[in-house]
């Protein structure tokens, strides 16, 4: 008897979904609506069952070259830019419409790997991201990839989808590929191969695995794949590749069904972030609140207001990471902060319907959003 256990996607609230190049295309000969509209209707179920879904879809290029009568993927990075702003017209149109038909509204995201190394972009990305999910909206990601150089290109969306998941702290990564999951040798020469159904994300045995290249519409093969679980796994999340293929994928996986190979990260999401926003990013400032703020921010989960700091310590950006203080510079909170120390001096103390008089433009309402902190400890009258 199997003892595999139930689909990590059953329990998860928050996922991302990555779809591949050559299953978007019908391995490169032009997209695939049908597929593309039985995802929609996947994920529209997904959606009743109150999950937060992100999509991270590849084929811009691959679409580009079907559109182009292109029959060999280009070498030239300035044709590859060209296929893919062509290809992507396509692509979202088609997801446009299939989403519409479930009164789905979708969003085209194009992000690059700068977007994510830059603390206010990421914050900038992070909060759109959230303001869609919050919105119903489906958000639909791909790689910036007419702007992008060669150097800085993350090039496969696998890495893309594991940026993505880090990014909106997902529970799941669901990665639909060709193939039904991870095999112990590439399956495309090895008839003889076995699908791997339970492991470890970044246990290096399945980078030996995976060594083979991609298909010759997709770029990254198994070891992107697998590269991508590992770093999911840096923010909790697991990894579950599976075939695009497969009949209600999606929803049976959320059913709880096995279904292909899932790569479990060994840290829980929770602790990721804590870990994330405690130990990786500087302290630049702190902030002292009042009594009523340490409240509102450690026992009811709320997010900081400027109304509730009443000093200011430090020079720092928006984006940069806070500590929220008592009057006796105990620390209650961190976190990542929408104005910079000269704005919060300015609209400290203040209600949030002034920060657009004082500051000409608001930003944000919160000064720090729930989602992007930690807090530390509860506050307890002494
Ligand atoms: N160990 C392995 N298990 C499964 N597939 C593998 C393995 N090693 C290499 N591959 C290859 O990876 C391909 C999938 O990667 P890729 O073509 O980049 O797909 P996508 O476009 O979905 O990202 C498969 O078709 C397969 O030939
Ligand atoms: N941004 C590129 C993705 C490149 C790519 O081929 O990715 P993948 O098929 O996921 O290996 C595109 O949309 O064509």
């Amino acid at each position: 008897m199997s003892t595999v256990p139930q689909s990590a996607v059953h329990s998860a609230q928050r996922i991302v979904i990555k779809v591949g190049s050559s299953l978007v295309t019908n391995n490169g000969k032009g997209l695939d609506n049908t597929a593309i509209r039985q995802w929609a209707a996947q994920i529209a179920a997904l959606r009743k069952q109150n999950k937060q879904v992100v999509l991270v879809s590849s084929g811009s290029v691959a679409e580009g070259m079907a559109r182009l009568n292109w029959h060999t993927r280009p070498k030239a990075m300035n044709e590859l830019q060209a296929a893919a702003a062509i290809g992507q017209m396509g692509l979202i149109q088609a997801y446009e419409t299939a989403f519409h038909e479930h009164n789905i509204c979708a969003a085209q995201i194009l992000l690059t790997h700068e977007d994510l190394a830059d603390r206010e972009r990421y914050l900038n990305a992070r909060s759109t991201l959230f303001t869609l999910l919050d919105l119903g909206v489906i958000p639909i990601v791909n790689e910036n990839d007419t702007v992008v150089t060669d150097e800085i290109r993350l090039g496969d969306n696998d890495t893309l989808g594991a940026l993505v998941t880090n990014l909106i702290e997902a529970d799941v990564l669901i990665i639909l590929t060709d193939q039904s999951g991870l095999y112990d040798s590439d399956p495309r020469k090895n008839p003889q191969a076995k699908l791997i159904s339970v492991a470890t994300a970044g246990d290096p045995a399945l980078e030996e695995m995976a060594g083979g290249a991609g298909s010759n519409i997709g770029t990254g093969g198994m070891a992107t794949k697998v590269l991508a679980a590992k770093r999911a796994a840096n923010s909790g999340a697991h990894t579950v590749i599976a075939s695009g293929r497969e009949i209600n994928v999606l929803e049976r996986l959320s059913q709880g069904e096995s279904i292909g190979s899932e790569l479990r990260a060994s840290v829980a999401v929770r602790s990721a972030r804590k870990q994330w926003l405690a130990d990786h990013l500087r302290l630049r400032g702190q902030i002292t609140l009042d009594e009523g703020a340490l409240k509102a921010l450690t026992l009811q989960g709320k997010s900081l207001l400027p109304v509730g700091v009443i000093h200011v310590n430090g020079e720092f950006e928006r984006g940069d990471v806070v500590a929220c203080l008592d009057e006796n510079n105990v620390e209650y909170a961190r976190g990542l902060i929408n104005y910079s120390s000269s704005d919060t001096r300015r609209i400290m103390r203040q209600p949030t319907h002034k920060i657009e008089t004082i500051l000409g433009s608001m930003t944000a309402s919160e000064l720090m959003h729930r989602n992007n902190m930690v807090v530390l400890r509860k506050f307890a009258k002494a």
